[in-house]
C-alpha cells in the first residue's frame, strides 16, 4: 500500500507549504488558516477512530483506536490551542476539510473495519514520514519557528502509535478476502491524496465559493 503512494508522498514533499514548514519561511496567516482546518479535521476523524474501537475485534485494538481518539482531541488538540488559540465550535471547515473528514466518516459508517483501519493509517503515517524527515533536515528546533508542530510529530511516541496502526491494518489485509484487500488500498490511497490536498488548501487559503 505504501509503496503505490511513492508518488503523491512525493508531491507531498514538494508541496510548498510542507517546504515552508520545514524551513520556517510559511508565513503565520497560512500555518493558523492550517492548524484552525486541522483543528476541526481532528474532530472528525476522532470520531471516525472512535468507530474504529467499536468495531475492533480484540481488547488491544479497542484500547488503541479508542486512545488514539483521544490523543487526536487531547494532545494534537494542545498543539493548536497553543498555536491559534482554542477554535470557535461555529468555525466553518474549507471544502478540502470537509471532503476528507466526511470521506472517513462515510467509510466508518458504511464499510468494514479492515477499510476502516487503512482509511486512518495515512494519517498516522503521512504524518510521521513527514515529521521524521522534516526534523532530520531542521536538526535543532528550538529556534525554529514550526519546532512545536515538528516535534509533536517526529516525536518517539507517535512513530510507535504508527507503527501499531501499521501492524493492525498488515494483519487485516493478511486475514481478508480479496476483494476487502481492495478496498483497503483504494481506501489508504485516496486518504494519502487527501492529506496532500489538505496542505495544498492551506497553501491556497481555499474557501467556499459562495
Ligand atoms: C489532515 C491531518 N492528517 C493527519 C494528522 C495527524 N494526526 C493531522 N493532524 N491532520
Amino acid at each position: 500500500m505504501w509503496a503505490a503512494t511513492a508518488r503523491t508522498r512525493d508531491a507531498i514533499d514538494a508541496l510548498p507549504f510542507v517546504r515552508g514548514l520545514g524551513d520556517g519561511s510559511l508565513d503565520r496567516d497560512r500555518f493558523a488558516y492550517y492548524m484552525t482546518q486541522d483543528a476541526l479535521y481532528l474532530r472528525g476523524f476522532a470520531r471516525a477512530l472512535a468507530s474504529a474501537a467499536a468495531k475492533a475485534p480484540n481488547g488491544e485494538e479497542i484500547a488503541f483506536f479508542a486512545k488514539a481518539a483521544h490523543d487526536a482531541i487531547v494532545v494534537e488538540g494542545a498543539l493548536h490551542e497553543d498555536q491559534v488559540g482554542r477554535v470557535a465550535d461555529e468555525a466553518e471547515p474549507s471544502p478540502t476539510c470537509n471532503a476528507y473528514t466526511s470521506y472517513v466518516l462515510s467509510v466508518a459508517h458504511t464499510q468494514g473495519y479492515p477499510e476502516l483501519v487503512a482509511a486512518v493509517l495515512p494519517c498516522f503515517w503521512v504524518y510521521a514520514d513527514v515529521g521524521e524527515r522534516l526534523m532530520a533536515k531542521a536538526g535543532e528546533l528550538a529556534d525554529h519557528a514550526y519546532g512545536e508542530w515538528i516535534a509533536t510529530y517526529a516525536d518517539e511516541e507517535f512513530a510507535q502509535a504508527t507503527e501499531q496502526a501499521k501492524a493492525i491494518a498488515d494483519r487485516q489485509a493478511a486475514a481478508a478476502d480479496p476483494g476487502t484487500v481492495a478496498r483497503m488500498r483504494e481506501a489508504f490511497h485516496r486518504a494519502t491524496t487527501y492529506e496532500w490536498m489538505f496542505w495544498d488548501a492551506a497553501w491556497r487559503r481555499e474557501a467556499w465559493a459562495h
